[in-house]
């Protein structure tokens, strides 16, 4: 299957082993293509966010899922309760699922559906793309409008169309082809913090992503291109915290005023996980009622919140046979379990509700 390069020169491939060609996005799209509901889902979810971070709106923003997708049919039973629970809070929150697909290791690791989506080293990235593409049109379809962290700088010509929420990650908030890329994409995007916890990388980012760039990437039909983009002019933060935690009001106060001194718009996300939970999901659940009480006690910045959730709580690391995984357990980062996430988001609903409401809409 893997053909080998033939260096030109003595100088070229030293380290590359092989290669497969992919199909070009257009055939991958065209064998799964997005309409009917799905297509209505992703429509509405890109509406929704963007009009909240235009203060058309004033539901909170909530994306939550597991931190990494590995089982497909266990993906879409977590998306069915919480479509549930979605249609059952729409009032107050703007609930997207996280369906993260590709992983940014801090050295290795498994990286993902995409990436492996066997579990098992042999990178069928081939199969990844198509499984996850599949899996992204059932979520739509169930209804859920789709978050993801867009980390490959190809991947989104076959799967950016379901999207309707991006995040840039902590390790590449700072890289400018991840920028360049967030320029040009269409759904509302978040930059979070640096895994240190520094702050102006992500409103550097902010300031390049709303920008104009050009930059290599490949077109429908497979060709390699030059891309133009106008600048993407719905994008916000995420505080994911760092060396130490950054949800509370004195980081969030820093957060808007360098974001108002930088000249954009207040719009502050927290991530309950990450550097802010020291991955426990038990924290996760405190700093959500941290960020639930500055929004009662009226911080007018916060538009959103992240939660890494999955059907069982907590995580277990991938065992030699993948057979052994424990179903509905995160292989990536400790997630908060099924019932203590709808007892969670019921109360954030319940308790940010009026103060929402009363934040008022333009
Ligand atoms: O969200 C997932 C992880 O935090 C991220 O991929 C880094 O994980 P690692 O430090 O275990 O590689
Ligand atoms: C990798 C993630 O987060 P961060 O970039 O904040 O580490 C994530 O949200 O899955």
């Amino acid at each position: 299957m893997s053909e080998t390069l033939r260096p030109l020169q003595p100088i070229e491939n030293l380290h590359i082993t092989g290669y497969e060609e992919l199909p070009p996005p257009d055939e991958v799209k065209q064998a799964l293509p997005l309409r009917g509901r799905a297509l209505e889902t992703v429509l509405e979810g890109h509406r929704a966010v963007k009009a909240t971070l235009d203060r058309e709106e004033s539901r909170l923003i909530v994306i939550v899922g597991p931190c990494s997708i590995h089982n497909p049919e266990e993906a879409l039973e977590y998306a069915r309760r919480l479509k549930k629970l979605a249609d059952e809070l729409a009032e107050d929150l703007l609930i997207l699922m996280r369906v993260y697909f590709e992983k940014p290791r801090t050295s290795v690791g498994w990286e993902g559906l995409i990436y492996d989506p066997y579990l098992d080293g042999s990178h069928r990235i081939d199969h990844g793309i198509r499984i996850g593409r599949k899996l992204m049109l059932d979520i739509a379809e169930v209804g859920l409008p789709i978050a993801i962290e867009a980390l490959d700088l190809i991947s989104p010509q076959y799967l950016q169309d379901l999207v309707s929420w991006t995040a840039i990650g902590a390790r590449t908030t700072e890289s400018p082809t991840h920028r360049k890329l967030a320029s040009g994409i269409s759904s509302a995007i978040g930059f979070k913090n640096n895994v240190d916890g520094e702050l102006m990388v992500a409103i550097n980012a902010i300031r390049s992503a709303s920008a104009n760039h050009s930059f290599i990437s490949v077109t429908g039909e497979g060709k390699v291109a030059v891309f133009r983009t106008e600048g993407n002019p719905h994008c916000h933060v995420i505080l994911r915290g760092g060396k130490s935690p950054n949800y509370d009001a004195e980081s969030v106060a820093a957060c808007e005023a360098a974001l108002a001194k930088a000249g954009h718009q207040p719009n502050v996300m927290i991530d309950c996980s990450h550097g802010n939970s020291r991955k426990d999901w038990r924290k996760q659940l405190e700093v959500l009622k941290a960020v639930s009480q500055q929004i009662q006690d009226g911080s007018q910045s916060i538009i959103g919140v992240m939660l890494e959730s999955n059907l069982n709580e907590g995580n277990q690391p991938i065992p030699d046979d993948p057979e052994d995984i424990r179903p509905g357990v995160s292989i990536t980062d400790p997630c908060v379990g099924w019932e203590m996430t709808e007892i969670a988001l019921r109360e954030l609903a319940a308790a940010v509700g009026p103060a929402l409401k009363a934040r008022g809409t333009r």
